[in-house]
């Protein structure tokens, strides 16, 4: 489990300004959506805990470190799309999580190493359903097949925090609620920190402990790019007491 704590962030690209002066902290073990209108900086904000993209300014840290410049076997991801190796058969897809977490230098795993690892993805396979289609390659599953093959290559490396970019937003609705249904039980048993952007409160309010909306609360007509998003709603979804859920109130248990 672990946990993020960012301050006074601001991500400026050139003369526009995506987001200003973030401060955050995220507890171990929570369960974070993020919402927010089209182009206000979520997937940039998961960028940053990810180490691909950098602050301009302002400091993150992941259990009090220095979060690394660099993405690390501590941070899982999964993309919308094209997270997984289409040269790779299933077994090879997730093999090569325990492989990348284990030998960051070569990338593989030899003699008894392998052999343990070969056995740990083949429970994280059956874990997300896909024992049946262990040696199949990601073209010949389907999207949301292919989306649990994405989260099991991206738990292989046993990360601290998961991040998820609209891991369902292609899915048709009926696969979507399979995904939600494996992902939540996976979560709590697994214990990690998750950050998921999504285009859909329902599923931000479903599967989330607590869901944080970015917005600007400032428009400049004559230069848009002046003012960056801030966080508008943060809502603890644990909390035992009514709070405000975008206009509406959230009754808290009688
Ligand atoms: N590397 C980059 N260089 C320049 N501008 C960028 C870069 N990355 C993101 N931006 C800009 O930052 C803004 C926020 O982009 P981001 O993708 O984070 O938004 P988002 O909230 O995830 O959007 P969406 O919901 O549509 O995916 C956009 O205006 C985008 O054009």
């Amino acid at each position: 489990m672990s946990a993020i704590s960012v301050r006074d962030v601001w991500v400026e690209f050139g003369d526009q300004i995506v987001i200003e002066n973030l401060n955050l902290d995220i507890a171990s073990g929570s369960f974070v959506s993020v919402v927010g209108p089209s182009g206000c900086g979520k997937s940039t904000f998961l960028r940053m805990v990810l180490g691909q993209d950098r602050p301009t300014r302002g400091s993150m840290t992941l259990d009090g470190k220095p979060l690394p410049d660099e993405p690390g076997a501590d941070r899982g991801v999964v993309f919308q799309r094209y997270s997984v190796f289409p040269h790779l058969t299933v077994l090879g897809n997730v093999l090569s999580g325990y492989e990348f977490a284990q030998s960051p230098l070569l990338g593989k795993l030899f003699g008894a190493k392998r052999r343990a690892a070969i056995e740990k993805a083949e429970e994280l396979i059956v874990a997300v359903g896909l024992g049946a289609h262990r040696d199949k390659y990601p073209s010949a599953l389907s999207g949301g097949m292919q989306q649990r093959l994405a989260i099991a290559q991206a738990l292989a490396k046993d990360p601290k925090v998961l991040l998820l970019d609209e891991p369902f937003g292609a899915l048709d609705p009926g696969t979507r609620a399979q995904m939600h249904a494996l992902l939540k039980p996976l979560w709590a048993r697994l214990g990690m920190t998750v950050i998921m952007v999504t285009h859909d409160l329902k599923e931000a309010f479903t599967l989330g402990t607590r869901v944080i909306a970015f917005d600007k609360t400032r428009h400049d007509p004559q230069a848009p790019g002046r003012f960056g998003a801030r966080i508008t709603y943060d809502l603890d979804l644990t909390r035992d007491v009514a709070v405000p859920v975008l206009g509406f109130e959230k009754r808290a248990a009688e």
